[in-house]
């Protein structure tokens, strides 16, 4: 038997006891969970289950949630809440069940173990995505080489959150130093406690509190981490900026529309109903909104049907106001975004300059993001740079037909 038939039983059981009826529930059924993520001793299944009220009553009799951490062989139950409106995508998991004897002061918190690096944070306050597991450590052999030889000392986290990406590159490099910025709080607050439990010296990372278009700091990375989807397209000026004088690297993180109709490249899917292989975990709270295009913050609204958010100038202007209106909003008058060029071709480009891709048959679509891009990154350089997208590698499927990419782009002076 499954795990999940275990579980329907169980249910069923619990529905006997406390109705002495055994008849399952269709509204209970359609809300068990298909997967789930396990962080230790704690179980997080994903949003939209476990949430019926039934479930509470079923519980109140004692012996449901207690039954099922003895058949998932944990502690402590939770479920996926969407990630808040907020800007800062705040989690709302919630607590479901602790077993007696679980510290309460840390019922809420998670950790997870990749490649020896510990990345712990509170469910209740911050998101966290399994899916960008191998993306987290797809730079690390490409640094470790270039801090190695000495020619990378400094890279720049725009996004770092609980410290995603700043981590595994502290820990498994020899990087001199990672500049860490993101303006939650609490996400900071875990980043510096993962810091301490990696056993990562102060003085190898500088964490930044605030809207990294204000405070990330100017000519100083060779490298540039832009880990925010569906876009972290309102950034891009900062990023630029952030690059020495001898130019480096971008690691740009997008949502791509990639219909199936084109080519037929979703074949390849992990799972067969073309479904995001993440769903166990926070990220389909993130693939949820965007599917519902759900506002959220100073990114929501920003198509991501489309492969240029300034296309829609609107829905940019209103995420502004949005992230302005929000308690996140930096004291300093922000620049509008730039708006960017979209009216030329962009394949032309692609042509010219074809990214290796991690997947053997790129869909059209990413090809024609990455030329786009190219073209708008230039727009931010200094005259005679030369912006050249090297890579573009996939990450996970973040909605059906919804590609989550990374796009390596490399900046350089001429000559
Ligand atoms: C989605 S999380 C990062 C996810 C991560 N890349 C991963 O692999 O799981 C994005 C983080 O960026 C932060 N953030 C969003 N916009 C920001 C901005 N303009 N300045 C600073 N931080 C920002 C949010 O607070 C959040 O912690």
């Amino acid at each position: 038997q499954s795990w999940r038939e275990q579980l329907a039983h169980s249910l069923l059981a619990a529905a006997a006891e406390a109705t002495g009826c055994a008849a399952p529930q269709p509204a209970w059924l359609a809300q068990l969970p298909r997967s789930y993520s396990r962080y230790g001793d704690l179980a997080l299944f994903p949003e939209g289950t476990l949430d019926h009220p039934s479930f509470a009553e079923l519980a109140a009799s004692g012996r449901l949630w207690p039954t099922v951490c003895g058949l998932l062989k944990v502690r402590r139950l939770a479920v996926v809440r969407r990630v808040a409106r907020d800007g800062v995508r705040s989690s709302r998991s919630r607590l479901l069940y602790t077993e007696p004897g679980c510290d309460p002061a840390s019922a809420t918190v998670a950790t997870c173990v990749e490649h020896g690096v510990s990345l712990s944070w509170d469910i209740a306050d911050c998101m966290f995505s399994r899916g960008n597991a191998a993306e987290r450590h797809r730079l690390v052999p490409l640094v470790a080489a270039a801090a190695a030889d000495g020619s990378e000392s400094c890279i720049v986290d725009l996004f770092a959150g609980i410290g995603y990406f700043t981590l595994p590159l502290l820990a498994r490099t020899g990087i001199a130093q990672v500049i860490a910025i993101d303006w939650n709080p609490a996400a900071l607050r875990w980043l510096r406690r993962n810091l301490q439990n990696n056993r990562i010296g102060e003085s190898r990372c500088r964490v930044l509190q605030g809207d990294n278009r204000l405070v990330a700091p100017a000519g100083l990375a060779d490298r540039v981490l832009l880990g925010l989807v569906p876009s972290s397209r309102l950034s891009w000026p900062a990023a630029c900026r952030c690059l020495r004088p001898a130019g480096g690297w971008l690691h740009v993180h997008e949502n791509c529309d990639s219909p199936r109709e084109a080519t037929g490249c979703n074949k390849d899917h992990p799972n067969a109903d073309g479904s995001d292989k993440d769903s166990e975990d926070a990220s389909r709270t993130d693939k949820d909104l965007s599917v519902r295009g759900s506002s959220d913050g100073a990114f929501g609204g920003l198509a991501i049907t489309s492969n240029c958010f300034y296309k829609d100038r609107a829905a940019t202007a209103a995420a502004h106001a949005a992230f302005l209106n929000s308690p996140h909003a930096p004291a300093a008058e922000l620049p509008p975004p730039d708006a960017a060029d979209c009216d030329e071709d962009p394949l032309a480009e692609a042509a010219e300059t074809p990214p290796v891709c991690s997947r053997s048959r790129p869909h059209p679509a990413w090809l024609s993001m990455a030329a786009s891009m190219a073209r708008e990154l230039r727009r931010h350089m200094p005259p005679g740079w030369r912006v050249r997208v090297a890579r573009i590698q996939f990450v996970k499927w973040y909605a059906p037909r919804v590609a989550h990419l990374v796009f390596d782009v490399e900046c350089r002076p001429a000559g």
